[in-house]
C-alpha cells in the first residue's frame, strides 16, 4: 500500500505601497537526509482524515495552526512519487497565512525555512512535480485575483 502524506502550500501576501501584493510560499528544509525543501506535510496517522493530517503537521512543523490559516476552496493537488522503493501519495491544499507577520516555529525535523516567491520556491523545491504544484497554486491565485479585479506579481 502506498504511503500517504498531507500538507499545505502555505502562502502569505505582502502588501506593497505602489503595486499589488507579493505572494511568498513557505518551504521548510529537512534536518535529515538530503536536507531537501518541502512544504509542511507529513504522514497520515491511522484513522485520521487527510485535512486533519495537513493541519496537524503544519502545526507541528511550522507552529501554524488552523487559527492562523485560511484554507482556500477549489485547490487540491496530488503528487505520486517513490520513496525507498515504496509509492507515496502526497496531497497539498492551499492556505493563506491570515497575518503575514506570524512567526514560523520549526520542530527538530527541519533546520531552516524560507518565505520564497514562486521562482525561488521552484528552485528550492528541486522536484518537477512539486514545482508544477507551486506553479498551479500561483495560477489559481492569479485567476482569483483577476476575478476580484486586482493584479498579482
Ligand atoms: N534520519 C532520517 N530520518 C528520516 C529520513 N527520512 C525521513 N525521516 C524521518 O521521517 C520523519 C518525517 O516524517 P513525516 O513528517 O511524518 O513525513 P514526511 O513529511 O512525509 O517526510 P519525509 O521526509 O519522510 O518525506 P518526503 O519529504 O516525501 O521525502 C522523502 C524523499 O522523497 C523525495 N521527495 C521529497 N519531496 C518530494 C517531492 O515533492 N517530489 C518528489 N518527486 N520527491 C520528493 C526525496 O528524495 C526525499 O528524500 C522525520 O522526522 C524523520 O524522523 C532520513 O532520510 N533520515
Amino acid at each position: 500500500m502506498a504511503l500517504r502524506a498531507c500538507g499545505f502550500l502555505v502562502f502569505r501576501r505582502l502588501a506593497q505601497p505602489t503595486s499589488p501584493g507579493v505572494i511568498e510560499y513557505l518551504l521548510l528544509q529537512t534536518s535529515y537526509g538530503q536536507h531537501h525543501w518541502t512544504p509542511p506535510k507529513g504522514h497520515v496517522d491511522p484513522g485520521e482524515d487527510d485535512l486533519t493530517t495537513a493541519l496537524r503537521e503544519t502545526q507541528e512543523e511550522a507552529g501554524l495552526g488552523a487559527e492562523h490559516l485560511q484554507v482556500l476552496d477549489g485547490f487540491l493537488q496530488e503528487l505520486h512519487y517513490t520513496v525507498k522503493g515504496r509509492p507515496k501519495d502526497v496531497l497539498y491544499w492551499l492556505a493563506e497565512l491570515r497575518d503575514p507577520k506570524t512567526e514560523v516555529t520549526l520542530s527538530a525535523e527541519h533546520q531552516d525555512y524560507r518565505w520564497a516567491r514562486l521562482e525561488e520556491a521552484c528552485s528550492l523545491a528541486q522536484y518537477k512535480d512539486l514545482q508544477d504544484t507551486l506553479r498551479a497554486a500561483q495560477r489559481h491565485l492569479d485567476s482569483q485575483q483577476e476575478k476580484n479585479g486586482q493584479g498579482l506579481s
